[in-house]
């Protein structure tokens, strides 16, 4: 009867799921933060609705379902017990209700920590009263997310500003100084503190929806710490772009004042055709703004920023040189963290980057064409082990080409649930297997090499000619201790280990979206790939090939068993952090078996196969409209699936 009950409403279900006109592959959710601290020292009513509109104004930019759908978190960090907090606490608190009862959202949840003082010696402490709103909100195509990074399209983009004040003329913008970063820069903290009105955040948060909407956005961006030159910057920065910006305010305004003030406002880049769309519609939905100028493309020579109030030129520098300033204090951290000599070498590098080479020969929207179709789908079984993840892209990325994809755990085959005879292909997933203690991956291959159940079982399906292998990350690290890839051939035993995956030469754990080359080898997943440049995660803490001795190295080379290489701008494999995050020689990122049917790669084409997944790709590539729905990392799948219908 259960079981009855159960299939019933299964099918229910599925029909429900079927019917429904939504496209899962677009939807998604969008969250963003905000927190003002410093402003809500000096008017903590102020500071409350500061937070509200920083969240608003981060979570705009992704396409959501509708303002009224935002869902916000309050957090309170407040010294509520000390003198006159208390008061200050409920003066955020009623302001916040008001602020966003008036915008038609609310908070459905948070925590509160009270007690944020502490007494040092016969002082007290206290952490100045935190508000940190987290809002969320359905996202009804994650494709159309518009980022910060200016994009140049055709060469220049035409910057506005939206002053997001209830008054028409920018000259009203009262920019005030107090509790932003230049007055921190001065050990100040200021009197006058920026304030918002609820109806210019409804306002211009309808406007850039409905701009995403149409596609009309090339980039965009809040202004909040640091203010306007800050938001133009980092805009610029992202972009590897120059600026020609003239703000168009009256010559008393003090420049100062106007490029650091944090009132609440945005940034938006347009094409210079979409121009004229966007004015009358922002003048048609009484949305202030002003013409700012242009972002202008990185050309052969470094690009220059030049910012002018009123036609006085108040800033003129090289982009890199301003950028490398702003990057100053994450490589103060940076050099605390990792090694000098990697550190010295991406501040340098950093003046020399341009877009990344990506080459696509082919169309990944085109399914690899299939010799003759299987009358049931291949197997592949995601193998996984304690401390393991990313089986689920796995899974979805085989699934995605046609095979069967089954969850295995080492378990599974020590207990002999399971037997690989029916499967064509494993693949060996990322993660932290035994959480990477005494090395990674060491505690996996002892596993598969100490248990004579599993050796036996693996070591067979290794040896089936009608089978192929897949390892990623741990899988990668792992494959290279069983000896699947880069053997010792001069020992007598088959499958000598001749790789170790060591420690990356920057000494932490490196999270990148590093751009690769398919080289030319026998890799049946890499089949007519050769020379596709391309991003791919890369998420390791020891991804450096050492070789056992140089004559395997130098027979992996020659061979043309390095199957995929990191590069850097030029296209060219290199061995310069952070294009290549681990220092690996030659830039080797991947390597198979001179067979072809065993491939090991430490980075992660599963957690890339949609365009969306990827951090960046070329405008020409194309993340809205006529867009690429696959990124080229489908073709390894679909190869494998095409390998297995020969
Ligand atoms: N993503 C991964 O598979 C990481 C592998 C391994 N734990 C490392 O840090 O190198």
């Amino acid at each position: 009867m259960a079981f009855e009950i159960e299939d019933d409403l299964i099918s229910e279900l599925r029909n429900w799921f079927d019917n429904l006109d939504v496209d899962f592959f677009r939807v998604g959710s969008a969250t963003a933060i905000g927190e003002q601290p410093i402003k809500g020292l000096l008017d903590p009513a102020a500071g409350a609705r500061l937070s509200v509109a920083e969240s608003l104004t981060n979570l705009m930019f992704a396409c959501s379902t509708d303002l009224k759908d935002v869902k916000c978190s309050g957090n309170w960090m407040w010294p509520a017990k000390q003198e006159g907090e208390g008061a200050a606490l409920l003066d955020a608190c009623v302001a916040m209700c008001n602020f966003m009862k008036d915008i038609g959202i609310a908070i459905d949840g948070g925590k509160d920590s009270l007690s944020m003082a502490a007494r040092v010696n016969s002082e007290v402490v206290k952490a100045p009263g935190t508000l940190v709103i987290s809002s969320y909100v359905g996202c009804s195509d994650i494709r159309l997310t518009v980022t910060p990074d200016l994009k140049c399209p055709d060469g220049k983009g035409v910057l506005i500003y939206l002053p997001m004040r209830s008054s028409s003329t920018s000259s009203n913008i009262p920019w005030r100084l107090g509790g932003s970063a230049l007055a921190q820069c001065f050990k100040q903290l200021g009197n006058d503190v920026p304030d918002v009105e609820p109806y210019s955040v409804v306002c211009t948060f309808n406007v850039i929806q409905s701009l995403i909407k149409d596609s009309k956005l090339a980039s965009g961006h809040d202004i909040s710490d640091g203010g306007l030159i800050t938001c133009l910057l980092e805009m610029a920065f992202g972009g590897n772009c120059g600026l020609i910006i003239d703000i168009p305010l009256n010559s008393e305004e003090k420049p100062l004042n106007v490029l650091f003030a944090e009132e609440v406002g945005a940034v938006i880049e347009v094409k210079q055709t979409d121009l004229d769309f966007v004015v009358e519609y922002l003048n048609c939905e009484k949305v202030p703004f002003s013409i700012l100028g242009k972002s202008i493309a990185h050309d052969l020579e470094p690009p220059q920023i030049f910012i002018s109030i009123h036609g006085t030129l108040v800033l003129e520098s090289s982009m890199t040189e301003l950028r490398d300033m702003w990057e100053e204090t994450s490589f103060v951290l940076e050099r605390r963290q990792a090694s000098l000599q990697c550190v010295r070498q991406e501040q340098t590098g950093l003046k020399h980057r341009i877009a990344p080479p990506y080459s696509v020969n082919f169309d990944p929207d085109v399914k690899v064409n299939v010799p003759k179709p299987l009358a049931e789908a291949p197997k592949i079984a995601i193998i996984r082990e304690e401390g393991s993840n990313g089986d689920r892209e796995m899974a979805a990325a085989f699934s995605l080409a046609g095979f069967e994809a089954w969850d295995i755990n080492m378990v599974d085959l020590m207990d002999k649930k399971v037997s690989l005879s029916a499967f064509r292909g494993v693949a060996f997933v990322g993660g932290f297997s035994y959480a990477d203690v005494c090395g990674s991956a060491k505690g996996w291959a002892a596993t598969a090499r100490f248990n004579s159940i599993v050796q036996a079982e693996l070591y067979a399906f290794w040896a089936r000619p009608d089978t192929f292998s897949f390892g990623v990350c741990n899988g990668c690290q792992l494959m290279a201790l069983l000896g699947w890839v880069a053997p010792d051939t001069t020992e007598t035993k088959k499958c000598s280990q001749g790789l170790l995956l060591d420690h990356n030469t920057s000494g932490r754990y490196e999270s990148r979206f590093s751009s690769i080359q398919v080289q030319s080898s026998p890799a049946l997943m890499l089949k007519g790939m050769e020379g596709t440049i391309f991003g791919m995660w890369v998420s390791h803490g020891e991804g450096r090939m050492v070789f056992k001795r140089p004559d395997i190295l130098h027979q992996i080379e020659t061979c043309n068993l390095a199957a995929i290489k990191y590069v850097d701008d030029q296209g060219i494999p290199t061995e310069a952090y952070p294009l290549n995050p681990n220092g690996s020689p030659s830039g080797i990122a991947g390597i198979c078996s001179p067979d072809g049917r065993h491939l090991a790669l430490m980075p992660h084409p599963e957690r890339c196969v949609w365009t969306w997944q990827c951090p960046w790709v070329p405008e020409s590539y194309g993340r809205r409209g006529a867009q690429k729905q696959f990124s080229p990392w489908i073709k390894l799948f679909q190869n494998a699936y095409a390998w297995c219908c020969q």
